[in-house]
């Protein structure tokens, strides 16, 4: 049912997401470094500084991505950063990792300066993404969709994103039934999950706003992609 070329395109997207990802050395930090918020917040802003990288040579693989018009290529960066960060630190939770991280950056997370009101919903997702148990394929997949959605602050050709991101969601369905055949809502619980990102979003615009009047400092990246300061 998958075609030739949809094979090919999941191959070159996987392919992506598992080549860019967190170097190890930068992993391994979370084990390391001590324990107080001014710590936490540090190790957390390397943490996502070397994820938006990660995220920027990731996108660059999706097909089709770099002939976008480049206003709107940064217009898709800045507008799914924070969720294809929420995606990729939900794997780190779903796949609790052998040495140790998911504890370690449960912890550092929720002893950074975030107010309560927002570790709700947070961890509510991550369980959530961890109780589809998403194959790599699932998570590359729909990490490209986050992307390449069509209705960003912005982006003035949503026309040439929709015709992007419409393969990946044919692909990304077509997979589910494979991959699922006993669980016919499990591409629409997928989807659910992208619904869920942008409230996320909402809480993180002010996760940004509490840490910048504590006088907590971002790197250039961020502050590019974020607009603060
Ligand atoms: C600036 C900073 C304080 C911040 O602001 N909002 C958020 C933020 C938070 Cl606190 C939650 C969700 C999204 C964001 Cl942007 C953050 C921290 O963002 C992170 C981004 C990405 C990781 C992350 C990814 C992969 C991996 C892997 C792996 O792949 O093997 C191993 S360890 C690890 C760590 C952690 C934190």
């Amino acid at each position: 049912k998958i075609t030739k070329e949809q094979q090919a395109l999941m191959k070159v997207v996987v392919e992506a997401y598992n080549r860019h990802q967190i170097p190890q050395d930068v992993a391994k930090k979370l084990l390391q470094e001590q324990y107080s918020e001014e710590e936490n917040f540090l190790l957390l802003t390397e943490m996502a500084t070397s994820q938006v990288q990660v995220l920027v040579e990731f996108t660059k693989n999706i097909p089709g991505f770099l002939s976008l018009n480049h206003e709107d290529q940064i217009a898709l960066l800045k507008g799914s950063a924070v969720e294809a960060m929420f995606l990729r630190s939900a794997q780190v939770f779903s796949r609790k990792m052998p040495n140790g991280h998911t504890e370690v950056l449960e912890e550092r997370i929720r002893k950074s300066g975030i107010s309560e009101e927002f570790m709700t919903p947070m961890f509510n997702f991550y369980k959530s993404i961890g109780e589809l148990h998403m194959m790599q394929e699932e998570q590359a997949l729909l990490t490209a969709i986050a992307i390449l959605t069509p209705d960003r602050p912005y982006v003035k050709d949503q026309q040439a994103v929709e015709r992007l991101q419409e393969p990946m969601l044919d692909v990304l369905r077509k997979l589910c039934v494979l991959q699922h055949p006993q669980e016919p809502q499990y591409f629409a619980r997928l989807l659910g999950r992208l619904t869920e990102l942008r409230t996320l979003n909402h809480y993180h615009a002010e996760m940004l706003t509490s840490w910048r009047m504590n006088d907590h400092k971002f790197t250039p990246l961020l502050c590019e992609i974020w607009d603060v300061e």
